[in-house]
């Protein structure tokens, strides 16, 4: 399978005398005092003790990372390869603090930073994370995003913070681009290298010492993986500890990384300078040629066909690396930048009404941009409008108008309800995964998002209000007994709309895809149309079944609309008691006052839930 084999015997012998020689040529001899404050307030070196993961899988405990130990200093760029499930990403997790132990998982080991045990401060605040996939809002721009992050990460004035903005935009060489919208599959935008380039530019915004990278380069051509390298050794040149797990990069990209971490199966099979990566491997019988990529032959290399079911040559060959690098690795954790001790620092964290303020303004701008979204309710609300001046045209009058108008308004309260509820689940799920990374960083709190959002919601609900109650009513030609009544029907369908919003805002934050949200919001919310009472009179209902009407929404949204038209109703009809035949009284106040009830319990429900899925997230 590879050319050039030496065999393990013959490179015993020379394994030795390579270690020696590589010995003096690391560190101490050229090491730079550098103090802190030059560029950075610290340099950090991360170090890794014999760190364990497990994991349970189908009831399985699985064995992913086998007393690991390593380290990475400041001013370098740490790259960790291995073939895939060979636990890179476990292990950045477990360096970034974000893998805790749990019901299905367990960490043993130690993390130091600088020589302090991490478990005694927080390290995060030293360190960035920038996650495989990139979160960005598609209708936002570079500088937006940018900007976001300034206000809420960097402390400083306006001025300061812009400055920053600027210095970031123009080091990831992104300032060119930094106007144009981000894009994603629907809308055109920058491209994946300069998406990728935006998200480490945010995680730059608060001056960590330690960037950690799951895969940048993942999904991106040589070229644009090249130029993503190039800027995270630029950041490593100014004395950032760069930790990147890096999947297939080309020889020129390879070439380019200080430090090599290599694992097969949850063991480190090579931990030192890339460039003596390829002696290293040739002493031990495998030689990578020179036109191949060493990156590709070192994947071949590790490769387990079935790591439940090893065949003899692999366990031969993953013994000999792993017994070679436990004999011959030599622990060098010389740093050329002064390492100083450190300490629990708070974070920069805005005052909550800065935090309210810069959320407002976004999702503000989220609403206002997704145009495509804007124009189909406008275009839904006039279509629902006219279709039910179409199907009610002729009301007429007696027990007949009872019926029709009956129907009519019955159609109006379910459609002011779903339109909310479906409007707020389409809004929410275009910054869900963003909201949630957010949040899980501790960019600000829940409650800012969710009041920040409940209020951002709300100004369409007068527009598309507006838009389908005019032409419905006046079409219909419902009650003109004073103006008053078409005012009352437009607060009423306002509130139902806003009503319905309370519910998306619960299916919304219980279910991961915006498919199975609005799927799942039908099916819970179309049975309980059959406690407005349109279908059945409320009083009729089984009293085991009643109270389901004091949670229906579509009963006091009817309510409303009923009870507004039937008072002073100017139309024929002898012995119609229409509110009576519902079942309900004549007071206008009942129906308005349940609505904003049950929205207000139903919004608390729902910011119970939204925090019980951020708490459940961190865990
Ligand atoms: N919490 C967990 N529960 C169950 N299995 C896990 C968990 N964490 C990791 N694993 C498993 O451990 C193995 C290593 O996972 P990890 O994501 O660290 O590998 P990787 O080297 O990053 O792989 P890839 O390159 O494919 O992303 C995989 O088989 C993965 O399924």
């Amino acid at each position: 399978m590879f050319e050039n084999q030496i065999s393990p015997k013959e490179s015993e012998e020379n394994l030795s005398d390579y270690y020696s020689s590589n010995r003096h040529t690391n560190g101490k001899d050229d090491k730079i005092h550098l103090q802190a404050d030059d560029q950075l307030n610290r340099y950090v070196q991360l170090s890794w003790e014999d760190v364990n993961y497990y994991a349970s899988v189908e009831g399985k405990r699985m064995h992913i990372l086998k007393g690991v130990s390593g380290h990475a200093n400041p001013g370098e760029f740490l790259a960790i390869m291995g073939a895939s499930g060979s636990g890179k990403t476990s292990l950045l997790n477990i360096l970034a603090n974000r893998a805790r132990s749990g019901n299905k998982a367990e960490m043993t080991g130690t993390i130091f930073a600088n020589g302090k045990d991490t478990k005694e401060f927080n390290i995060s605040k030293y360190a960035a994370y920038v996650t495989q996939d990139d979160v960005l809002l598609a209708v936002l721009t570079p500088r937006d995003c940018l900007k976001f992050y300034s206000k809420l990460r960097c402390p400083g004035t306006d001025k300061e913070r812009h400055a920053k903005v600027e210095e970031i935009l123009n080091d990831l060489n992104i300032a060119r681009i930094a106007d144009n919208l981000i894009g994603n599959t629907m809308i055109k935008g920058i491209s994946g290298g300069e998406k990728k380039r935006v998200c480490i530019g945010i995680e730059l915004m608060s001056d960590p010492c330690i960037v950690m990278l799951d895969e940048p380069t993942s999904g991106l051509d040589s070229y644009n993986a090249g130029v993503v390298v190039d800027l995270l050794l630029k950041q490593a040149a100014k004395g950032r500890t760069i930790i990147s797990t890096i999947h297939q990069p080309s020889s020129n990209v390879f070439k380019k990384f200080d430090k090599l971490f290599l694992l097969a199966e949850g063991n480190v099979v090579y931990h030192g300078p890339c460039d003596i990566s390829r002696k290293y491997f040739a002493e031990l019988g495998y030689k990578c040629p020179k036109q191949v990529n060493p990156a590709d032959y070192y994947m071949r290399m590790l490769h387990i066909t079935n790591r439940h079911e090893k065949t003899e040559e692999e366990q031969n060959k993953l013994d000999l690396f792993v017994g070679s690098y436990n004999e011959n690795h030599v622990k060098d954790t010389e740093s050329k930048y002064e390492l100083t001790e450190l300490h629990e620092i708070e974070g920069y964290r805005p005052s909550y009404l800065v935090e309210f303020l810069e959320l407002l303004k976004r999702s503000g701008k989220l609403a206002a941009k997704n145009r495509p979204l804007i124009k189909l309710h406008i275009v839904f609300s006039i279509l629902f409008g006219t279709l039910i001046a179409l199907i009610f045209n002729d009301i007429g009058n007696g027990q007949k108008a009872m019926q029709n108008t009956n129907g009519a308004l019955y159609m109006i309260t379910i459609w002011a309800i779903m339109e909310g509820n479906q409007a707020v689940i389409m809004n929410y799920y275009v910054e869900r995964a963003v909201f949630l990374k957010e949040h899980d960083e501790g960019l600000y709190g829940t409650l800012t998002y969710f009041l920040s959002k409940n209020i951002v919601d709300l100004p369409w609900t007068f527009v598309a209000g507006f838009l389908t109650s005019v032409i419905a009513y006046f079409s219909l030609d419902l009650n003109l007994h004073d103006g008053s009544k078409y005012v009352i029907f437009y607060c009423i369908y306002v509130m139902a709309l806003q009503c319905g919003m309370a519910f998306g805002y619960i299916t919304g934050y219980m279910m991961s895809s915006v498919e199975t949200a609005l799927a799942f919001s039908t099916v819970i919310l179309f049975p309980i149309t059959a406690f407005g009472g349109q279908h059945v009179k409320v009083t009729s209902i089984p009293i085991a079944w009643r109270w389901i009407t004091y949670l229906a929404p579509f009963k006091w949204v009817f309510q409303a609309f009923t009870v507004n038209e039937y008072n002073d109703w100017g139309r024929d009809c002898d012995n119609c008691d229409s509110l009576g035949h519902l079942g309900w009284s004549d007071e206008l106040w009942q129906g308005p006052v349940g609505i904003i009830v049950l929205s207000t319990c139903v919004r608390l429900l729902a910011f119970i839930l939204l925090k019980f899925l951020t708490r459940n997230k961190r865990s």
